[in-house]
């Protein structure tokens, strides 16, 4: 199974056939697949390079205390799997407010996130149009959901660990899951290890190899196959040992990460399936607002 890579610009053109074109590719690798890779989507090397640079430069010094000092608010530390993580919501959320490091710890962090949250957000929505246009629904039938953004944008760690505490403790960097959110947007470093269903051999994975800096992986989140009741189905990932150590005999494997935008519908839409999708067989999803699907799904915090 090969994901294919796609150029975005042609969406963001004014060609109508390259607009559809483009929307039926991408259609297609995600309904075959759950993912799909985008080039020239928008946002350029040189902005993801800032953000991991950004990202990474405390963790020479000092991340565990840049990260502690956070930890009331975005940063979590997952105990099965060996990451942490800080997530960033939307400017000025009242209901989750963000809790950022000061400017004297982290120069130019928040500014630097909210940036690119922004950069972000405008690629998923148009993403999300041309999905609208692949699959012949009424124009906006997913942007309406999508109006007082409630994403995230998540940096992960997954700090250096040995190969065989992985093996023999079966730790992995990330489990396998489906994101909850509509649709995710991955940027990883030069590590490797992220890995994705393969649909044509059940039961295993493939690795997601690392590209140019700017390619993007786009998943199907949960959201996103309640709203089409099953017709795009989302995409099962993890993070586990890079291809090229997997043959190793020992050694660590360097730390990590990844720059995810868990692209979320409103917290007041419903994630019940659009009536279109609806078929003499009925709906398989109820209605629930995101947000309480959300806190459902992960029996806890907002995320
Ligand atoms: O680090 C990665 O490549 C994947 C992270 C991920 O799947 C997530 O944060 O949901
Ligand atoms: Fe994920």
């Amino acid at each position: 199974m090969v994901v294919p890579v796609l150029d975005a610009s042609r969406f963001v053109g004014d060609s109508p056939t390259d607009r559809f074109k483009f929307a039926e590719e991408l259609l297609d690798s995600l309904q075959k697949h759950g993912f799909v890779r985008l080039r020239d989507h928008g946002i350029s090397d040189e902005t993801v390079e800032e953000m991991f640079r950004l990202v990474r430069q405390p963790s020479r010094t000092k991340i565990s205390a840049v990260y502690e000092k956070i930890s009331g608010g975005g940063l979590t530390t997952d105990s099965a799997d060996c990451k942490e993580h800080f997530d960033q919501g939307p400017a000025n959320d009242e209901q989750f407010p963000n809790k950022w490091p000061s400017e004297v710890d982290l120069p130019n962090f928040r500014t630097t996130m909210e940036n690119f949250y922004l950069l972000a957000e405008t690629v998923s929505l148009y993403i999300l149009e041309a999905l609208e246009m692949a699959l012949k629904l009424p124009q906006s039938s997913f942007l309406n959901m999508m109006v007082h953004n409630a994403s995230e944008l998540r940096l992960n760690h997954y700090p250096a660990i040995s190969i065989a505490d992985m093996r023999e403790k079966n730790i992995n960097r990330t489990s396998p899951h489906f994101d909850l959110g509509v649709i995710t947007l991955l940027f990883q470093d030069g590590i490797g290890g992220l890995e994705i269903q393969d649909r044509d051999r059940p039961g295993s994975f493939m690795p997601v190899e690392p590209s140019v800096q700017s390619e993007m992986m786009v998943n199907v989140a949960e959201t996103f196959l309640r709203w089409t009741n099953d017709v795009v189905s989302a995409g099962l990932h993890r993070v586990t040992i890079p291809e090229s150590l997997k043959e190793a005999d020992g050694g660590l494997i360097e730390e990590r990460f990844s720059v995810v935008y868990l692209c979320k519908a409103d917290r007041d839409a419903s994630v019940a399936p659009l009536k279109e999708f609806v078929t003499e067989k009925g709906s398989k999803y109820g209605h629930i607002s995101a947000l309480e699907y959300h806190q459902q799904r992960l029996g806890l915090a907002y995320q």
